[in-house]
């Protein structure tokens, strides 16, 4: 009898594993979360009181005024500059949203449309025109800065200070070829220490870095943004570069800097200031593209070449042991007192999520002779498998509205990184091409789209992911890099053939709505 009584039970369990594997497979098609999870009604409520919602801009993309009050060039400046062909409607940000003279009027918007915090990135050139402190500070860019935060806090909103969103004193790439360099560790710290010193009496939450995964891979891999270096084989009209080395140069120095950078705050300025420091990371989710034990691998690979990259070290002092294995001599070494310097020196970790794609193996390099660190994780990012999307198509071809990935990444963050204090420092969906106002601001999508990945977050949440913030991007339309205006991902419209008036979204005013306490 008991033989028979082992039989069932372990028939049961093979059934239950073997169900669940299922739905959660099923699930990889990324279905809605189900509404039974969420307890009504539908708003803030649900999350902590202290849970911050908010929105995300940065320096470049928003401010304009590229060269005022002393501002020295970036080398996004000279990017798209020199580069307009790499700027799909060949523009700039030389004036972008004109945030610079108008942040009053667009705080004020802020804080009708009721957003705790309010995420803004500083220019290192309005501080430092030429990078180094020894080249002079620019008085006028703190003054900027301080009235800018002035108005954040005296609205009752709290800033999220990103200290570096790719916009890197022109000066410093000249001089030793900026991130390539670790010289340029020095030189942020000396850069960061006058933001603490300057803004840490009202900023509590500092962001080192905004995803250095794109601005290795953009800037040094494929080179479509600034610096834009890559191999000659790339095609893509880079005067130098090296796509199998470079990518992995620049992203290890931007390890050290950040964790130079968490150092002096911790030592100096946390004391008294009492405020968190981190970094923000981006990643989409990797679903495998079929039930193959080798494309489950490749998912995992595809997370630790994005997401890993850069948390690993964060949470275990080095690189992913798939990237030690496939990138070999390529990848960067930590000495031991490095590895202890970046391990554990962010108090939060930001997440940039915006799409899932699926993960396919390939058995060996696409071209052993033209190497790029977008080719070394041996994967195929796909998405659609079997013909059926990973999610609803948004008006950027890229990314697909998948909610469930962003509910999964949270849940792989908590289980394999220790389970950080995560903010969602960006999540949004884009449209293409829409200049009316009236078409621009009903967007019922993103209206879904917000609700959907709030629904995804609420489960994380629920499930003891230490999630304690939302920001949506981004609160404008705004400058979308290689896609320059052409791309809109704003809860709020900006008529960028009227002046660059500012109109809310069926977004911003649903957001509103959903924030009312
Ligand atoms: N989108 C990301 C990361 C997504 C990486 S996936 C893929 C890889 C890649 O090179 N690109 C293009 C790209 C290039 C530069 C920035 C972002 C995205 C991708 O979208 N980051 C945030 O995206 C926001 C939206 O980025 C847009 O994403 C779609 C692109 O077509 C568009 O050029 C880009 O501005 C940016 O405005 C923020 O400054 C940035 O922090």
């Amino acid at each position: 009898m008991a033989s028979q009584g082992s039989f069932w039970a372990i028939s049961l369990l093979l059934f239950l594993a073997n169900f669940l594997s299922m739905i959660e497979f099923s699930l990889a098609a990324n279905t809605k979360v189900p509404s039974h999870t969420i307890s009504n009604p539908f708003n803030r409520t649900i999350f902590s009181p202290d849970f911050l919602f908010g929105a995300s801009t940065s320096s470049y993309q928003y401010e304009g005024a590229w060269n005022e009050d002393g501002k020295g060039p970036s080398i996004v400046d000279t990017f798209v500059h020199t580069h307009p062909e790499k700027i799909l409607d060949r523009s700039n940000g030389d004036i972008a949203l004109d945030f610079y003279h108008r942040y009053k009027e667009d705080v004020k918007l802020a804080k009708f449309e009721g957003l705790d915090a309010f995420r803004i990135s500083i220019a290192w050139t309005r501080i430092l025109p030429k990078g180094q402190v020894k080249k002079g500070i620019n008085q006028a860019g703190i003054d900027h800065y301080n009235s800018l935060i002035n108005e954040i806090v005296a609205l009752g909103i709290k800033p999220l200070v990103t200290l570096f969103h790719w916009d890197l004193p022109q000066a410093l790439e000249d001089e030793y070829l900026g991130f390539l360099s670790p010289k340029v560790v020095n030189d942020y710290v000396d850069f960061v220490e006058i933001c603490f010193k300057n803004f840490g009496d009202r900023v509590k939450l500092w962001a080192t870095m905004n995803e250095p995964w794109i601005f290795t891979s953009t800037g040094y891999d494929s080179g479509s943004l600034a610096p834009g270096r890559c191999s000659a084989w790339m095609n893509n009209n880079c005067t130098i570069g090296n796509s199998g080395t470079e990518p992995y140069i620049a992203g290890h120095n931007i390890l050290l800097a950040h964790a130079a950078a968490s150092k002096l705050y911790r030592k100096k300025y946390k004391p008294i200031q009492k405020g968190q420091i981190g970094t923000i990371v981006v990643s989409h989710w990797f679903e495998p593209a079929s039930n193959k034990p080798e494309d489950i691998k490749a998912s995992i690979r595809a997370l630790d070449f994005m997401l890993g990259w850069f948390l690993h070290p964060l949470t275990y002092g080095d690189y992913p042991i798939s990237m030690r294995k496939l990138v070999g001599k390529r990848l960067p070494k930590f000495t031991p007192k490095e590895s202890m310097l970046v391990k554990d020196s962010c108090d939060f970790i930001g997440l940039n999520y915006y799409t899932s794609n699926f993960a396919a193996h390939i058995s060996k390099p696409p071209n052993t002779v033209n190497i790029s660190s977008g080719t070394d994780n041996l994967v195929n990012q796909t998405t659609s498998r079997n013909g059926k999307l990973i999610g609803d198509p948004t008006g950027v071809s890229i990314f697909y509205v998948a909610p469930k990935g962003l509910y999964k990444l949270l849940v792989y963050i908590k289980k394999f990184y220790k389970n950080p204090i995560v903010y969602i420092t960006e999540c949004g969906m884009g449209e293409s091409n829409i200049d009316d106002v009236a078409k621009g601001t009903n967007d019922a999508q993103r209206v879904d789209f917000y609700q959907r990945h709030i629904k995804a977050l609420y489960r994380a949440f629920r499930e003891g992911v230490h999630v304690k913030g939302f920001f949506a991007w981004s609160f404008f339309d705004n400058f979308e890099w290689g896609s320059g205006y052409t791309q809109r991902f704003g809860i709020n419209f900006v008529d960028y053939k009227n002046n660059l008036k500012r109109y809310p979204k069926r977004s911003a005013l649903w957001m509103k709505k959903f924030l009312l306490k």
